[in-house]
């Protein structure tokens, strides 16, 4: 149950119909092509749509209360008994709302942003997390400015810990979530170049992401990527590999199902590959001890992660292949870890990259596409790159190595068979890209039916 018409009033006192009623509003409704049973109607101004042209359908869909933006003419067909509430923009107001209800449950919110390892990182914890609480967490990438309050709206009333990944691709947008939700605990996984085309430098990519105390309560705590240069100084506890770090990740030992590695004197076992995921593992265990929890718990935790597909998802393919499908997102320090990845794995030796365009990298694309090929070496056979920018991947790979096979493709078809002639039972493809790319179209072409 979210609210009632008659709390809403405290919040919006411009309305019609019968909210004095106290009508039972059990969830949010954004969307008409779905139905919501005793929902409340909050029609978003979208790319493709105006919601505010859906209320009729919206009601047939079981609303049974909406906001509505002042400046559009409610409909003549609205019955004159429902609950409409007139609002300056409907989606500041559906953010406030998700801060009332937070208000009301009072979970311990725990707030993940960061370049890369966002969806990974919130999907540790709430494993872990959950093994000791009654927790609630973003769906799939649930995480911007609609995304997150949708996530609270769905979080039940006796919930002890909401876990909330935070995403942007401008200055000011972490901001706005992290007043919306007060977290006690942030997490900044990383920095990396994800959406550089519009913040314009790292730096400014790590201003905006410790925009996440902007919600900060007095006592809350930043649990940080202390490798990061741009982060240091930062109030907060460091993780990472670095000697100078609070919480440091030793002993390391990466295998192709995952890793081992300790910290002060702890040992974990974490079935997700890439030394990447070591640090992301260190900020969540670094979390749960702040909540009470035991290295032994965390373990239990890490032993049943429930992850996110496409990434690092490990399948079968052709002719006996193993494929990671990596093909969520990409940025060069994500490319580039992943890399490193496929190189340490040792169950296949004639190793395949699938590398597709990288968005949002602004002016300087080229050059950071071509800055991926510093992480191949000789231990690749093969490179095939899809799209505009990221043939400047492969033209360095061949102009470093003349004994990888490197080869660039407009058309997602040519690859396809192109990559299905160099599959051998010994081989591991790794596809990556950017999201636009849908590369999962080509996991698809080369996994077994
Ligand atoms: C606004 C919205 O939710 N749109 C979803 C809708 O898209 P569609 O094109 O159909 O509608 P419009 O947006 O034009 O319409 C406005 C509303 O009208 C509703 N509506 C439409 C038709 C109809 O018949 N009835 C209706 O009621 C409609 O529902 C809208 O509310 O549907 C698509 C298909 O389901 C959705 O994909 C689309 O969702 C958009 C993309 C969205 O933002 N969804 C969030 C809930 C979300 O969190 N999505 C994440 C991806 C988030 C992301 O990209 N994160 C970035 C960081 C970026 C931050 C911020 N700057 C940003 O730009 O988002 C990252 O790097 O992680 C997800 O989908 O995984
Ligand atoms: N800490 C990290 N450092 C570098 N790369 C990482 C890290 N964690 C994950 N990655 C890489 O980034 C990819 C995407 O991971 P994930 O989806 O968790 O990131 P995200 O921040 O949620 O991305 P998005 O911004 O697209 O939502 C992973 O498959 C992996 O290749
Ligand atoms: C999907 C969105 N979060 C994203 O990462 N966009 C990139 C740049 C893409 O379109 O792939």
């Amino acid at each position: 149950m979210i609210t009632t018409t008659e709390t809403m009033i405290s919040l919006f006192h411009d309305f019609k119909g019968d909210a004095h009623r106290g009508i039972h509003i059990e969830s949010v409704m954004t969307d008409t092509r779905v139905p919501g049973r005793k929902s409340l109607f909050i029609p978003i101004v979208g790319e493709n749509f105006d919601a505010h042209s859906f209320l009729d359908k919206a009601i047939e869909q079981g609303a049974v209360a909406a906001l509505w933006q002042k400046d559009i003419d409610l409909p003549a067909y609205v019955p004159t008994d429902f609950p409409v509430f007139f609002v300056e923009d409907t989606l500041t107001a559906m953010q406030r709302l998700a801060n009332e209800y937070i208000r009301r449950v009072e979970p311990t919110v725990v707030a993940i942003t960061g370049s890369n390892g966002k969806t990974t990182t919130k999907d540790m914890a709430a494993s872990v997390l959950r093994k000791k609480f009654r927790t609630h967490y973003t769906k799939g990438n649930l995480n911007n400015h609609i995304g997150v309050p949708l996530t609270v709206f769905a979080m039940p009333e006796n919930t002890e810990v909401l876990v909330l990944e935070m995403g942007m691709n401008r200055a000011g947008e972490i901001e706005v979530l992290s007043e919306l939700a007060r977290p006690h605990y942030g997490i900044v996984t990383n920095i990396g170049e994800s959406h550089i085309e519009h913040l314009g430098s790292r730096e400014n990519i790590a201003t905006a992401k410790l925009e996440i105390t902007a919600g900060f309560r007095e006592s809350s705590l930043l649990i940080y990527d202390g490798d990061e240069k741009l982060l240091a100084g930062t109030k907060g506890i460091t993780c990472g590999f670095s000697d100078y770090v609070d919480r440091k990740a030793e002993n390391i030992l990466l295998h192709d199902e995952g890793s081992r590695f300790q910290v002060e004197g702890s040992t974990y076992d974490l079935p997700l590959v890439g030394k990447h995921n070591v640090k992301n593992a260190v900020y969540v265990l670094t979390l749960a001890e702040k909540l009470g929890m035991n290295p032994e718990e965390v373990q239990s935790g890490f032993g049943e992660l429930t992850m996110t597909g496409m990434r690092l998802e490990k399948v079968l393919g052709l002719q006996g292949s193993h494929v990671f499908n990596d093909t969520y997102n990409a940025s060069p320090t994500s490319m580039k870890a992943v890399i490193d990845f496929l190189k340490q794995y040792q169950a296949k030796s004639h190793k395949i990259l699938v590398l597709g365009d990288m968005f949002e990298l602004g002016y300087h694309s080229r050059e950071l596409h071509a800055s991926v090929a510093e992480s191949v070496t000789p231990d690749i056979d093969a490179v095939l790159s899809i799209g505009e920018d990221s043939r400047a991947i492969t033209e360095e790979v061949a102009r470093r190595f003349s004994s990888v096979l490197t080869a660039h493709y407009k058309e997602k078809q040519e690859l396809i068979e192109k990559l299905k002639s160099l599959l051998q039972e010994d081989s591991v493809v790794l596809v990556k890209a950017s999201r636009g790319m849908k590369l999962e179209e080509v996991v698809t072409a080369i996994t077994n039916e």
